[in-house]
């Protein structure tokens, strides 16, 4: 496949890599330096985009793809708040979107546990739930795409909570807390806690580097080459 890479930074390096490795050719490099090379005709000379940018950049990104009728496949995180316009868009030009807070499949294992898991927790009040992540000090937003996309699946089974937010700005004891940290050089680590007065029970998830979210991207840039629509993880990899 030809790839355009939108974005080369820590992310569109690791892609990079994976996406060669997988046979595939980088046809088309967006960074700071050249957003100007993001044209229709650029564009139009590979198969799927691969978007790994800032949460500022990446709406206006990911518009220039549909419009160009090129599929996109967005990995950055922090701007679903343009999510129904820019779904909306991808319907009408009947054009290719695939979007997820996190591209690698331990994490899609570890959403579909912790959607499961809520569910029992919902029957179990004397459990406060809690979502603490951590991240590298490079990283711009917080709390992470990943804790906000497990922490809507906690609300959407959990009744007793009512929306989320960071653990140190809390207004109310209905709120699912959320805990960010930065240390380091960590690639990414989220774990869900409920804990009782008796114990507590905890679902995390380590990642060991950036592999598993760049394979993870190029696999569904492979998956979605001849598909047409709005998709994430759980479209491409069907649980049960
Ligand atoms: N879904 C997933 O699995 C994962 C998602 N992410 C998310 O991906 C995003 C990127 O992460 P990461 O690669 O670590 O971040 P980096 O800061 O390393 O890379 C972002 C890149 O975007 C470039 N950029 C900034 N503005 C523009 C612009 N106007 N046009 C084109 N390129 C631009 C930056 O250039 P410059 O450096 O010159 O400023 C930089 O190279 C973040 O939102 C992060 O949360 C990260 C890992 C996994
Ligand atoms: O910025 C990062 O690095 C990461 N961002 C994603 C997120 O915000 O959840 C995914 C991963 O955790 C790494």
């Amino acid at each position: 496949m030809k790839i355009a890479l939108l974005g080369y930074g820590k992310m569109g390096k690791e892609v990079e890599k994976a996406a060669l490795k997988r046979g595939h050719e980088i046809v088309l490099k967006i960074d700071v330096a050249n957003p100007g090379d993001l044209s229709p005709e650029n564009l139009s000379g590979a198969d799927a985009a691969i978007e790994f940018t800032t949460p500022q950049t990446a709406p206006e990104n990911i518009r220039a793809c549909l419009n160009a009728g090129l599929p996109v496949v967005v990995g950055t995180t922090g701007w679903y708040a343009h999510f129904d316009e820019l779904a909306a868009l991808c319907r009408q030009r009947e054009g290719t979107l695939f979007h997820a807070t996190n591209f690698s499949i331990g994490v899609a294992i570890f959403f579909h546990m912790n959607r499961m898991l809520a569910g029992i927790m919902n029957a179990h009040p004397d459990y406060e739930v809690s979502i603490e992540e951590i991240h590298h000090t490079r990283k711009l937003d917080a709390p992470s795409g990943t804790a906000i996309t497990a922490a809507e699946a906690i609300l959407e089974q959990i009744l007793r909570k009512e929306g989320w937010e960071n653990a140190e700005k809390t207004s109310g004891e209905n709120k699912l807390l959320i805990k960010s940290l930065r240390e380091g050089d960590v690639p990414g680590t989220h774990t869900v806690t409920y804990r009782s007065g008796i114990d507590s029970i905890e679902l995390k998830h380590t990642a060991f580097s950036r592999e598993g979210f760049a394979s993870g991207a190029v696999a569904a840039a492979e998956w979605v080459r001849d598909r047409k629509g709005v998709f994430t993880m759980s479209d491409m990899l069907r649980f049960n």
